[in-house]
């Protein structure tokens, strides 16, 4: 029996995954209306979290909810059951892109102005501030992260394996991070004894006291405070700039500015300063005139100096091209258009930006177009350590073999904003020399604080205590459903993992851990002895918190599976729903270019199957609707079928792309659903169906890939045109009827 509230919520999202769906979806719905399963939408996409923002300067018809909030406000119901796949988060760049696409087509939304004046631009800027950076995943993840590579993902691979960069015992690679003056070194933290407020202040020279921000916390909630010096940060950027003109190595820099949306921006414009010093020291004035931010990377420059006069726009462009002789080279993520590093805050994401070099031999791409041994540049020296760790291992040990690697999945903490990703609103650019401080707001007492000079980047984060025991219960039951031992990230040298520390070994009281083998390590030891089982094929479950839950899994699967498309990630919602999230990586917007240049989407749906399969099976039980789980075993067994038999997308124009890979997993699940004997009137269903498109299978992989090797319009790239971009991803008629003929 099916009710009204078995329901998927299917989010719509941006570039790749969002065109992927104009493909998937219609086939999805097709088969879960056949068990009675609705498959709603929910757009989240940038470009209709800009128009949700702005209903009044819009007509009755360009209106739009605002989905996200609906969507947050269903994660606390325990019937929530989300397919998220991944969005963008903005940098200023792409919210400007964005911006200027909707107003292209109509749309009055109104400008980001980054420095406004006005009462009006003022509160646009605040509605913008709202969709800005990482600002999806932090409203929908009311649960902690459960991301691995499932088993039949791990035999695909071990038996088609990708290729991995061999690495040299010479490379010149390395990390590099800052030894003192970081977040890491300052970094402070307590546990709230009982429920309460705090003050987050700061006391200027002078004595004067100005209140930053109010707290109200939770008992057992965890509170850290930290801050990273802007001389200090200079300092390292232009140590590490001279080191690399001295040796020879390229110069790169890795950083989160999307989802550290306020600190890493700051991080990435000294960076930027730093780099280009000479052209700010001598044009410093004028850029600060024209509203140049080197927070948005060099392409503020290239945009803002188009107001100046032509021969004066020419010096500045000689001027840049001086700083490239004088400073060393920077590894390009677009050397034929000339598109550095330091372009924009968002195109060299740590994620998926470090594990890329890594499985490139360690090496990124020069100005030439030459692949070279680069130094990776992250300032804060709490993570970047890690990477140093790989590298150090490839370079003893040599390239990660895939074939016979065990796999590491990860149990993350992340559930209500937890740690350094929720910093934001109480993250804070000194604007003066003086004291940062932490105040209980009932005693007055000082509970932690700095000193700090002007410029200095200063944040606090936010811990739960409910999310923290939620967190250790989904580690054991990992440890225990896949039998495999875990181990806990919890650094030593850090006070927030002193206080986690604490709380983990308390409740691990709580839990039957009998013949289980759980341990508690700092981030060096643990990522060691995660590799050295892994290249002796055994499995180890990395438990940790929010940051190196987002490296590790991208880290560990691209060595693994060649993407971290290829995951499960599941998030347990902690009101009892679930929500299930696509791979762990983005939202490829090269293959976008690809799609619109040669009309291929070499997007890999791999980790939306899973995610469906996951959903209906939960469905299924949780409702005790037998199709809705039959749906659910039969779509993995498909899944399995289409790495069998590679119908996975291909990279290359005219042959199998996403499309095709979706039409393979629409025949193998009708067949799946057609042989089976659990439900007989369900197999009826698809009986015909199963029949039609296998007897059809030449002529609609014939349709599919005829269209491929032109440009195609899809009428925007924030925005698309939906029938457009609908037209492009179904070109097969002959697919198309049959999936009609279902629904009918
Ligand atoms: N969960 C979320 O919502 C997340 C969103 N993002 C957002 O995504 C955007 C891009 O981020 P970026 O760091 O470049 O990372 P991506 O994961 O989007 O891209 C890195 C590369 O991984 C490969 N890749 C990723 N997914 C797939 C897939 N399904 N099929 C095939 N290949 C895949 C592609 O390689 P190739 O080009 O070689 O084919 C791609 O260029 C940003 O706007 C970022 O903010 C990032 C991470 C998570
Ligand atoms: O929300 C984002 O910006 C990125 C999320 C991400 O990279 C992850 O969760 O792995
Ligand atoms: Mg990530």
């Amino acid at each position: 029996m099916t009710t009204s509230t078995q329901k998927i919520i299917y989010t719509i999202t941006d570039e790749a995954p969002a065109l992927a769906t104009h493909s998937l979806l219609p086939i999805i719905r097709s088969f879960a209306a056949a068990a009675g399963i609705e498959v709603d939408t929910s757009d989240i996409s940038v470009a209709a979290r800009v128009l949700a923002a702005f209903p009044e300067r819009l007509s009755e018809e360009q209106r739009v909810p605002d989905a996200l909030a609906e969507l947050g406000e269903l994660t606390q119901s325990p019937d929530a059951n989300i397919i998220k796949l991944p969005n963008i988060s903005a940098s200023v760049p792409q919210l400007r892109a964005a911006i200027a696409e909707l107003q292209s087509q109509g749309y009055d939304v109104p400008e980001y102005v980054e420095d406004p004046k006005t009462d009006e631009d003022k509160e646009n800027k605040a509605r913008y501030s709202k969709i800005l950076g990482s600002a999806v995943n932090p409203v929908l993840r009311e649960g902690n992260s459960d991301r691995r590579a499932p088993a039949a993902v791990k035999a695909f691979v071990r038996k088609y394996p990708h290729s991995m960069g061999a690495w040299s015992k010479a490379s010149q690679s390395h990390a590099d991070y800052m030894k003192g003056g970081d977040f890491f070194s300052s970094e402070q933290s307590i546990t709230m004894p009982e429920a309460g407020a705090v003050r987050i202040e700061f006391v200027g020279k002078d004595g004067s006291v100005e209140v930053r921000k109010e707290l109200a916390l939770q008992k057992g909630e965890v509170l850290d405070s930290m801050f990273m010096s802007a001389n200090k940060l200079r300092d390292f950027f232009e140590g590490t700039l001279n080191d690399c003109k001295a040796t020879g190595v390229m110069w790169s820099l890795h950083v989160k500015a999307t989802m550290m949306k306020i600190s890493h921006p700051i991080v990435f414009g000294h960076a930027v300063t730093v780099y280009y010093k000479d052209l700010f020291d001598k044009w410093g004035e004028t850029f600060d005139q024209i509203g140049v931010n080197p927070n948005n990377g060099l392409s503020s420059v290239y945009d803002k100096i188009k107001q100046l006069p032509e021969s004066q726009q020419e010096e500045i462009l000689q001027d840049i091209h001086d700083c490239y002789a004088e400073r060393p080279e920077m590894a390009m993520v677009d050397s034929v258009k000339g598109i550095t590093n330091l372009h924009v805050p968002s195109d060299v994401i740590v994620d998926a930006s470090m594990p890329a070099m890594i499985r490139n031999s360690g090496q990124m791409w020069g100005r030439d177009g030459k692949q070279k041994d680069t130094k990776a540049v992250m300032p804060e020296s709490t993570y970047a350590r890690i990477y140093q760790e790989v590298i150090n291992f490839c370079k003893t040990n040599g390239a990660f073999d895939p074939t016979t690697m065990g796999t590491i999945p990860n149990v993350g903490l992340m559930a209500q904003k937890a740690e350094e990703y929720g910093s934001h609103d109480k993250t804070f650019e000194m604007t003066a020399d003086g004291t940062m401080r932490v105040v209980d707001a009932a005693s007055g007492d000082v509970l932690m604080q700095h000193d700090v000079e002007e410029g200095d980047i200063w944040r606090a984060c936010q811990t739960k205590d409910a999310p923290i025991r939620d967190w250790v219960k989904l580690a054991v039951t990992r440890a225990r459903n896949s039998d495999t031992p875990a181990i806990f990230w919890l650094d030593p040298e850090r006070a927030h993992d002193m206080q986690l520390k604490a709380k983990v070994e308390e409740y691990l009281i709580d839990h039957d851990l009998a013949g289980l083998d759980i341990r508690i390590m700092g981030y060096n030891n643990a990522i060691r002895e995660s590799m050295e089982r892994a290249i002796r094929g055994q499995d180890t479950i990395s438990v940790t918190g929010n940051v190196l839950r987002d490296y590790l899994t991208d880290l560990f699967p691209i060595m693994e599976l060649g993407t971290s498309a290829k995951m499960l990630s599941i998030v347990p919602l902690m009101a009892g729903g679930g929500m299930y999230e696509t791979g762990a990586g983005g939202s490829a917007p090269k293959h976008v270019q690809q799609l619109v240049e040669e009309n291929h989407l070499r997007w890999d749906s791999l980790g939306e199957f899973l995610a469906l399969a996951a959903s209906l099976e939960d469905m299924g039980m949780k409702y005790d609707n037998p199709s809705a789980r039959l749906l659910g075993q039969a779509l993995d067994k498909a899944t399995g079928h289409i790495l069998e038999n590679n119908k996975s997308p291909s990279r290359k124009v005219g042959e199998l792309d996403n499309r095709g890979s979706h039409f393979y997993l629409a025949m193998y699940w009708a067949q799946e659903l057609a042989s089976q004997s659990d439900n007989p009137a369900l197999a009826d269903v698809f009986k015909p169906l199963a029949e039609q498109m296998a007897a059809n299978e030449q002529k609609i992989v014939d349709e599919l890939n005829a269209v491929q090797g032109a440009p195609v319009d899809i009428g925007g790239y924030y925005h698309a045109d939906p029938a457009k971009a609908s037209v492009a991803m179904r070109p097969s008629a002959t697919l198309n009827g049959l999936l009609d003929s279902l629904s009918v």
